[in-house]
Formats: C-alpha cells, structure tokens, sequence
C-alpha cells in the first residue's frame, strides 16, 4: 500500500559555525523576498552588500559557542529527533522527512524521497507555532514552486499554525515546572522578532493592526493570522495552564535585525525595565521556538543573562524549547494526522 508521506519543515542552520557556512546560509536566508521584503535591488544591495558581510564572522562566533563536538546545530539535532521519534510514532504506513528552509537537508530532497517512493499524499508541518510570512509562508511557497512541477501532484496539505494547540501549551507549562515560577520575580515570554511592516502587509483589513491601541491583545477574525496577536494568544493560555496574574508576565520581541522598527516591546527594554523596577530573577519561555536554537540557548541565555546582571539583575533562567519530549511527538503525531 501507498504511504502517506510527512514533511517536517524548520528554518534551518549553518552546515558548520565556520564563517564561510554562516556566510552561505545567512546569503541564502536573508536573499528570502518573504524575509527581508524590500524591492529585490535594494534587497540584494543590503544583504550581499552590508548584512552578510558584517554579520557573518560575528555569527560564527556565536554559532561557534553553541555548536557541540557531537551534535553538531542543537536546531538541527532536535529537529532530526523530531522526525525520528514521529516516524516511530506512526509507523510504516507513513514516511516521515524532514528539510530545512535554508541549507541543508533541502526540502528538493525531502521531495524528491517522498516522490521517489510514490507516496499517496504529503502533509507540510512548519515547525513554526505562529504564522508568519517570514517563516511558515516561506515554507508553504517553497513546497509549492517546486510540487507544481511534478506531472502527478499528490493530496498535499499544510499545516498553517498551531499556536494555540493544548498539547504545546502544556508542555511549555510543564518544561518551566521543575524552576519553580514561584521563585521569579517575573517571567518573559520572548518570540521571535518580525518587522511591523510585515505585520501590516497581513492586515487585510487595513485598519486594524498597529492602527489601533491594543490591536493584538486578542485574537478576532480580522487579526487571526497576525504573527504578533497569535504571539500574545500563545502567551496568554501558557499563563492560565499556569495559574500566572497578568502583573506576574509580560509578552516581548527579540532578535531584531536592522533599524525598520520591528514589533515591540523589544526583549532587551523590557529587561532593562525589570532590572530598573529592582526585579532580580527573570524566567523565560521562548514559544516562537520548538527546539532550541541560537536565538534561545545564546540571546536569552547568554546575552539576556549578561545584560540583566550589568543592570543589577542576578539571574535569567530560560525554559528550555519542545524539542524531544514525548508531548511534542504527540502534538506533531495530531498534525500529521488531521486533514
Ligand atoms: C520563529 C520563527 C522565525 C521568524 C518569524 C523569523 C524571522 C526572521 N529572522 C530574521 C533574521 C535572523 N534569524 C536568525 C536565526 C533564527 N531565526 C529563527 C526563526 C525565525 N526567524 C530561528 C529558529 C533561528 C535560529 C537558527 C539556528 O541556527 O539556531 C538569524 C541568524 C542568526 C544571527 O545571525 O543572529 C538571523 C539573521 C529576520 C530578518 C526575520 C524576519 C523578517
Ligand atoms: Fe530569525
Ligand atoms: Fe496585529
């Protein structure tokens, strides 16, 4: 019988922390028209002319710092266990692939094994909890500039975001439950960045994102796949599984890149903010993330933690991401299966 086949898809990693490789796969990244949606001149102007240059011997410092002799990318070996541990979970009558958006393994290979082995339908997972253009849409046209050459196309669906999922929820509630919230003075939970102009471009109304106060606090049918507003969403619901009052958290933004503004509060305000108010432990959840990465395990870890004890903090403790806990692979398993 034909098996269903099942792409797990996440952003991708340098091959090595060598300054050529970050090269390589920040070019192929940045160079993205979803990432860095400027006009295509400008884009490459910016990016092979400024960005790439002046960013890639910095990165590989730090991707040199969170490499390990044995797994190499921590993204990559939670990524690949990931694939292992639902390949397992849902048995031979599935074929389970997993590709990164940029560099390697390619999503042309992932594609090209599922094809080669005629598989009935192909369900895409991105491995991105929130939607955005720069990250699940990506994904989502990539799968599909190359299925549309293919003389037979398969049954092939996408999961668009699982931001709200109960099983997700959990399990960040249960990662964070072994440090205690009771011992923090507040907890952060620090997404992934995005440019406002990205934000607006998916406000098909026009009127509704940055243009009103408090525009992403709740989710409604207009902001519904506004990365920001299912970012306060996923936020909200960790802190009801844990019992947590508004005062006790705050949502913030991370990893800015560039001088645009991107959505805010930015992380580093808000700490300085905390550190300012006398605020000495910090704990962090990362929910933009299922496995820890370079924006986790260093931003939060290492620059966060640095910058917070300069300011007269004593310690920011991050909730560590999914990445192979049996939760997931039950989350994962639901994905796969609804259709
Ligand atoms: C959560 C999903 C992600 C979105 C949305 C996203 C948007 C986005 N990112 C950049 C720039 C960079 N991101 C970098 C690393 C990085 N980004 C994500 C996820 C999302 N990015 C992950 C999982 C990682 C870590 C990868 C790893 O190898 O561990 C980097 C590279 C690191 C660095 O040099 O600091 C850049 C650059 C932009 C511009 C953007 C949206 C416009
Ligand atoms: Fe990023
Ligand atoms: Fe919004």
């Amino acid at each position: 019988m034909a098996k269903k086949g099942i792409l797990l898809v996440n952003l991708g990693t340098p091959d090595s922390p060598q300054t050529a490789d970050v090269r390589k796969y920040l070019d192929e990244f940045l160079m993205d028209g979803r990432v860095i949606d400027v006009n295509p001149i400008l884009r490459t102007f910016l990016v092979k002319g400024i960005i790439v240059p002046f960013r890639s011997p910095k990165s590989a410092k730090l991707y040199k710092e969170i490499w390990s002799d044995d797994n190499g990318s921590p993204l990559l070996y939670y990524s690949i266990a990931q694939q292992k541990l639902l390949q397992e979970r849902l048995g031979d009558d599935y074929q389970v692939e997993l590709a990164m958006r940029y560099q390697s393994p390619s999503i042309e290979t992932a594609l090209e094994k599922l094809k080669a082995n005629l598989v009935e339908s192909i369900r895409v997972i991105p491995l991105f909890p929130q939607y955005a253009s720069a990250s699940t849409g990506s994904v989502i046209e990539k799968v599909m500039r190359l299925v549309k050459e293919w003389q037979t196309i398969p049954n092939i669906s996408f999961v668009n975001s699982f931001h709200n999922h109960p099983l997700m929820i959990k399990n960040f509630a249960e990662n964070s439950r072994k440090y205690g919230i009771e011992n923090y003075d507040h907890i952060l939970f620090s997404f992934h960045g995005l440019p406002q102009r990205q934000l607006i471009k998916c406000d098909h109304t026009g009127n509704w994102c940055l243009k009103r106060e408090g525009c992403c606090d709740t989710l409604n049918d207009t902001n519904k796949f506004c990365y920001s507003a299912q970012s306060f969403d996923t936020a909200r619901l960790i802190a009801e599984e844990l019992g947590l009052p508004k005062e006790r958290y705050s949502v913030c933004f991370q990893s800015r890149l560039g001088n645009d503004p991107w959505v805010q509060p930015y992380t580093s305000e808000v700490i300085a903010k905390l550190a300012a108010e006398g605020k000495k432990r910090l704990l962090v959840f990362c929910p933009a993330f299922v496995a820890d990465c370079l924006e986790t395990v260093y931003e939060v870890s290492e620059e966060y933690n640095t910058e917070f004890k300069h300011l007269g903090g004593e310690h920011v403790q991050l909730v560590e991401s999914l990445n192979d806990s049996p939760l997931f692979v039950e989350l994962l398993q639901e994905l796969a299966l609804k259709n």
